[in-house]
């Protein structure tokens, strides 16, 4: 087996940082929830250490300029009257979710429906309450990285499924955002990849894939690698720009057109300590308005010696600032802090961002999603293997898409795929 790595580091969506003061900060995936179980097997097995998400106090949201702060953790800061209606909305979309199919969404009951539909339409057609029209869309930045009018209704409810529910996928304890690595989690594939020795080829972009009857030969920058098998491990819009003789069918090439990665600048803000917890808060902000951060959580390390907020441009907001300069995004970023948590946010000790949309070798993030349409005409492409090509990565994952986990998992799949066709 040979490992092919185009950028000069492991690790891909998992990047690594460090504040100035030398506290690591993630600057790309972080959180494992309980049900990671891969990925939790394999922090134990190389040694790693997880330590709980801080999650104490009450989260704010921001709507209409106005700071609400939550009475408990399960309303967001709704007013009275929009958290009945946003239960009602999550309610019917928790009965639709159940009747996705995982393995083939495309073949779910009233599929053509509820992929013909975005999911803004929806919101639009189940309420006229502005703030849960507000709080859908600010959920959806959050989780895909996306607008409503993205991703069709089918692609919101498979992802919704695919990670358990939508309480899992918004929650910190409980949920998605539950635990951190001590270090990052980038340290899973370096370790991975130590023990894998010179298999891992950093530096080579493959940029060509021709098989043969017999073989495939695989072309990267500075290396050709010839072999019986290859898994493609990158996502869709990454694998739509390699080279393939012969050309892919139809359907799988035109996947590779329909399925865009999501739009986010990250960015860790640090303060001498995390002042928000003194008043009560865990450091959750929801921004249901345009402009600025759309959402904050409390990302001070596990020994306690600083205060760190994680903050996110996400969607449009994404795409609108990334023109701006590094130093113009910081000072959004606490302007959007200083209405979140008050005027002590003014004076971080540190501000460092990471721009995905700009990474070459990633080009977005969270992941990939699919707009109206897509799943039904393209949805059957998305793992099946053509020749000894076989397809993984997070966003052809049934379960837990889009996260590390799903990523592992979907390796694993692919893997026993290529065993099974090595030994037939
Ligand atoms: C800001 C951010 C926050 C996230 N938060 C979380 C989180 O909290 N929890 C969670 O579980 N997940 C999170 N994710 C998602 C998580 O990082 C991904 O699901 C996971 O890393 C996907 O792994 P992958 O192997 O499928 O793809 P990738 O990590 O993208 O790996 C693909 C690899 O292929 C390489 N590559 C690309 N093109 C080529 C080419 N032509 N030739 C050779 N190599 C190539 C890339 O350099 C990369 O190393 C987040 C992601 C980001 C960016």
């Amino acid at each position: 087996m040979i490992v092919l790595e185009a950028r000069d580091r492991v690790a891909g969506r998992n990047l690594g940082g460090h504040l100035k003061n030398g506290v690591a900060v993630e600057m790309g995936g972080q959180w494992i929830a309980e049900g990671h179980t891969e990925v939790l097997g394999l922090v134990g097995e190389l040694g790693l250490e997880t330590f709980a998400s801080y999650d104490d106090g009450v989260p704010i949201t921001l709507f209409r300029g106005q700071v609400t702060r939550a009475t408990d953790l399960s309303q967001l800061g709704l007013t009275p009257t929009a958290a009945p209606e946003v239960d009602r909305m999550a309610g019917l979309l928790a009965e639709l979710a159940e009747t996705v199919s995982l393995s083939a969404p495309w073949l779910t009951e009233e599929a053509a429906t509820l992929d013909a539909t975005t999911f803004a339409e929806w919101v639009r057609s189940n309420t006229t309450e502005p703030e849960a029209v507000a709080y859908w869309q600010a959920l959806v930045r959050g989780v895909f990285a996306a607008e409503p009018a993205e991703l069709s209704l089918l692609h919101f409810l498979f992802y919704v499924k695919s990670n358990t529910s939508l309480e899992v996928l918004i929650s910190t304890t409980g949920g998605a955002q539950e635990q951190r690595v001590v270090g990052g989690t980038h340290q899973i594939s370096e370790r991975l990849a130590e023990g894998l020795g010179d298999v891992v080829r950093l530096g080579r972009r493959v940029t060509r894939i021709v098989q043969t009857d017999t073989g495939v030969h695989v072309h990267a920058d500075g290396a050709e690698v010839t072999a019986r098998r290859v898994i493609v491990t990158v996502p869709p819009a990454l694998a739509g720009r390699i080279d393939y003789e012969p050309a892919l069918p139809a359907q799988r090439d035109a996947l590779t057109q329909q399925m865009p990665m999501g739009s986010v600048i990250k960015t860790q803000i640090a303060y001498p300590k995390p002042f928000w917890r003194e008043a009560g808060l865990n450091g959750l902000a929801s921004n249901f308005d345009d402009g600025g951060l759309s959402v904050t959580l409390d990302n001070s390390p596990h020994d306690g010696s600083c205060g760190v907020i994680v903050g996110f441009f996400e969607g449009a907001e994404a795409r609108a600032v990334a023109d701006l300069t590094p130093e113009q995004r910081k000072d959004l970023a606490i302007e959007s802090l200083v209405t979140f948590f008050g005027p002590e946010a003014a004076d971080p000790i540190d501000y460092v961002e990471q721009d995905w949309m700009a990474e070459e070798f990633t080009r977005g993030c969270y992941g990939g999603r699919l707009g109206a349409g897509a799943w039904t005409s393209f949805g059957p492409a998305l793992a099946a293997p053509v020749g000894r090509i076989h397809w993984a990565g997070a966003e052809s994952a049934e379960v837990w898409n889009g996260y590390m986990e799903g990523a592992v998992r979907s390796g694993q799949r692919a893997a026993a795929e290529v065993l099974g066709g090595l030994s037939s």
